[in-house]
């Protein structure tokens, strides 16, 4: 009887144990679950930051945003919006000063409506002007000066954290450029075992200037070209050059100034199609500084008359390049100091477009001798025939023949040949992100961009509840088997007694 009454005590506790236990599984299975879904369901916290770039051909604005928490994150700033200021670029506001800072009403109201009320006070604003004003400031630092004044009283009247609006360096255009292609790509910040990952070197074009950046696989020579840089721990020594009047708009007035002009004004240009036809402001070539040789044109206005001589006009681009100095051991032109090309390039900007122009951007590269043959294809066609043929822009498109001939020529001084040609990948947006300068300049301006590698816990918080969870729940059950095993002996013990 005894011994029978016992049995049903033991299957109660052992009931009660069970409860217990499940009581507590379930305990420790809500403790956890809450804080993951809770933090899970929050809402992310989004930071926002604008830069207009002022380039020599337009401005355009673009709209980044990160999520507030992860700052020093790699590849996780991107670009929201972007928007296109109507008009011409800010240089060539010269003799209408005011207007220069009104013209970008259109796009600064975009991003304010873009950006959520409550952030627009703490999103920093700037403003980089790139190769147009580099040049309209040494021909005039006053007028400079005052356009820059009048961008900047324009931007304040806007409720954002106005930054500062500047004319930046060539070495800033190529190197912030370099460092969002590579962010982008998230060439740097991953932290790669075994040494530097590769980057991928940057090539820019852009109206008034042109920029090329990379790491060399050798010493830098010259320490004017030379930035050595810290980034997310690991050091960079990174090569760059930036080349004014070598955009292609200044390029195209370097060529136009080579070529003869006839008594009645006329220039006849192998660069443009045949039977093309354009009437310039002789003033309209001549007041940039790239063009500033002495001319004896008495005639107004100039008639330019595409002759579309595919030969002819490679000689003549060859021409605006000078190679006959170099004190280095190696040069790209004009007595330029530039270290062999290394490894992989993405080329952006005008290279771009004037390449997807050609269908030569795809994913897979296509090599030197077919780019050479689409555009030449392409020049011998007549103004009449390329005009029907295509619904681009009227002034771009006269200007492809030119602009693919002066692409194929500037890429080869950089010694980009039939054998490395395909390391050059030409393009516009990486993963959604335009690639330009202006991400890197605003990363580097909001302190984004660590000099060292910043601690990274090694496992995500949801990761770290889960496995604290499965641990949990492994040393209870192994306690509780411990006790009941330990009970039973006692009760075994009690049985024999
Ligand atoms: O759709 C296009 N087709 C061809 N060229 C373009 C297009 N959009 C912009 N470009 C060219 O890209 C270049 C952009 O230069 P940008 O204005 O940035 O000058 P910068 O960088 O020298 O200051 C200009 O030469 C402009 O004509
Ligand atoms: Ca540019």
């Amino acid at each position: 009887m005894v011994g029978a009454r016992q049995e049903i005590k033991l299957k109660k506790y052992r009931y009660l144990i069970a409860l217990v236990i499940i009581l507590m599984v379930v305990g420790v299975l809500v403790l956890v679950t809450i804080p993951v879904v809770q933090n899970r369901s929050l809402p992310k916290k989004l930071k926002y930051g604008i830069v207009l770039d002022a380039g020599s051909s337009h401005t355009a604005l673009y709209i980044y945003s990160w999520p507030a928490e992860k700052v020093n994150d790699t590849g996780i700033v991107t670009e929201v919006d972007s928007c296109k200021v109507k008009g011409p670029g800010i240089s060539s506001y010269w003799n209408d000063i005011e207007q220069a800072g009104k013209s970008l009403k259109v796009c600064l109201d975009k991003a304010k409506e873009r950006v959520p009320e409550k952030q627009q006070y703490v999103t920093p604003v700037y403003l980089g002007a790139t190769a147009g004003m580099r040049l309209l400031r040494s021909q005039n630092q006053a007028l400079a000066e005052q356009l820059m004044k009048s961008v900047q009283e324009f931007i304040k009247t806007y409720p954002f954290n106005f930054q500062g609006a500047q004319i930046i360096t060539g070495q800033e255009e190529g190197v912030f450029g370099w460092i969002t292609v590579n962010y982008l790509m998230e060439n740097i910040g991953k932290d790669n075992a075994g040494g530097n990952p590769e980057t991928e070197g940057a090539l820019d074009l852009g109206g008034a200037s042109t920029q090329i950046t990379f790491v060399p696989g050798e010493k830098i020579e010259s320490e004017e070209s030379a930035l050595k840089m810290r980034l997310y721990g690991k050091s960079y020594n990174i090569y760059t050059h930036s080349y004014l009047c070598y955009g292609k708009d200044q390029a195209l007035k370097l060529l136009l100034e080579k070529l003869d002009i006839t008594d009645n004004g006329t220039i006849l240009n192998p660069c443009f199609n045949k039977g093309y036809i354009r009437t310039i402001n002789v003033t309209e070539l001549f007041n940039s500084p790239c063009t500033s040789a002495q001319h004896n044109i008495i005639q107004q206005m100039v008639r330019i008359i595409g002759t579309g001589n595919f030969d002819q006009c490679d000689r003549y681009i060859r021409s605006i390049f000078n190679f006959s100095v170099c004190t280095w051991s190696s040069c790209s032109f004009n007595g330029v100091y530039q270290p062999k090309v290394h490894g992989k390039f993405g080329a952006f900007s005008a290279y771009y477009f004037v390449m997807d122009f050609f269908n030569l951007t795809s994913e897979k590269p296509y090599d030197l001798s077919t780019a050479q043959q689409r555009v030449k294809a392409f020049c011998l066609k007549p103004w009449a025939e390329v005009k029907n043929s295509f619904s681009t822009n009227e002034k771009y498109l006269s200007e492809n023949c030119f602009a693919g001939q002066y692409i194929l020529s500037l890429l080869q001084n950089y010694n980009f040949t039939s054998s490395n040609w395909k390391t050059i990948m030409f393009l516009r947006k990486i993963k959604g992100t335009n690639a330009g300068w202006t991400l890197g300049y605003m990363m580097n301006l909001t302190n984004m961009i660590p000099a060292e590698q910043p601690y990274t816990k090694p496992l995500t918080n949801a990761s770290y509840l889960t496995v604290m969870v499965i641990f949990s729940i492994f040393v209870f059950f192994l306690l509780l088997i411990g006790f009941l095993i330990f009970k039973k002996k006692i009760f075994k013990a009690q049985d024999k007694f």
